[in-house]
């Protein structure tokens, strides 16, 4: 196993599903509070954002827990797109990287988020401008982020992709350029992320206390801002589809193995 920083190399990490015991010991006298993102976690990543459909079995699975323990999705995309695609009522959703979450008792956007929504509205006429000659860029507005997709460009235009939101970021200070996969991403510079979401979420539910055990479930390297945050007092698992360093405690192999590790988790709980 090699660490650094904390961290450790994905395909080092145990499979969760292979170590249920050790997560029964760990709820003993605690109750799980359970996150899970959407893209490449609940669904397999697809060519077209607006294909990635939740599996009915999928939802029944997490009405069930739901039912059992508190669960929030945490995603990338519009609180309104993620929340249709999982139509679970009792969860809470976290959309456009946490910037807007919305639960049972009602919904908050972050101040700093509708401060930036000047530049967010120029900022993706000058991507649509700048972008509309290259086949196959799609690019998708999210209340509080724009992705632009370069899945189904040329690998040959990649550059070129690049070179327009570069050029485009750099006119905005309030306003920050990320990746991810297979998109680039403009959101607000704000000093909020995934992880932050999750602490909000837990201190709004009264869920900070000893007797709660934290559960993340992500894909992707915004979901490392979560598995940071509960390195100490939660359980980070990886949907591994690459070598890369991670700050998550155990694996899981893709959106299948989500699907049984939550119907498993469902049956430890009363
Ligand atoms: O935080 P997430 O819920 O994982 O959202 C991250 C991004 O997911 C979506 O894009 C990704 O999935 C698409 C569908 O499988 C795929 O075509 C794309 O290449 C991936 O990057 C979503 O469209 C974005 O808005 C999210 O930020």
């Amino acid at each position: 196993m090699t660490e650094s920083g904390g961290l450790i190399r994905s395909d080092a990490l145990p499979s969760v599903l292979e170590h249920m015991e050790d997560l029964k010991k760990r709820l003993r006298n605690k109750r799980p509070v359970v996150f899970i993102d959407y893209d490449g976690t609940l669904t397999p990543i697809v060519d077209r954002p607006e294909r990635a459909d939740l599996p009915a079995e999928t939802r029944r699975v997490l009405r069930v827990l739901s039912d059992k323990c508190p669960v929030a999705i945490v995603s990338g995309r519009d609180l309104a797109d993620v929340r249709n695609r999982v139509a679970v009522e009792k969860i809470h959703y976290a959309g456009s990287h946490g910037f807007e979450i919305a639960g049972p008792d009602g919904q908050i956007e972050l101040q700093q988020g509708r401060d930036c929504l000047p530049s967010l509205d120029q900022a993706e006429k000058a991507l649509r401008q700048g972008l509309a000659s290259i086949p196959c860029c799609q690019i998708e507005r999210k209340r509080f982020a724009i992705a632009v997709h370069f899945r189904r460009a040329a690998a040959d235009q990649f550059a070129g992709i690049a070179a327009v939101v570069n050029e485009v970021a750099a006119g905005y200070r309030d306003l920050r350029r990320t990746g991810g996969k297979m998109i680039l991403e403009l959101r607000p510079a704000a000093d909020w992320d995934k992880g932050r979401a999750l602490q909000w979420i837990l201190r709004q539910w009264q869920l900070g206390g000893k007797d709660v055990l934290p559960l993340y479930l992500g894909d992707d390297l915004t979901d490392e801002d979560a598995f940071r945050c509960l390195r100490r007092t939660g359980v980070a698992i990886l949907v591994r589809d690459e070598v890369r360093p991670t700050a998550a405690h155990y694996a899981v192999e893709n959106p299948d193995e989500v699907q049984r590790f939550l119907q498993e988790l469902a049956v430890l709980l009363p």
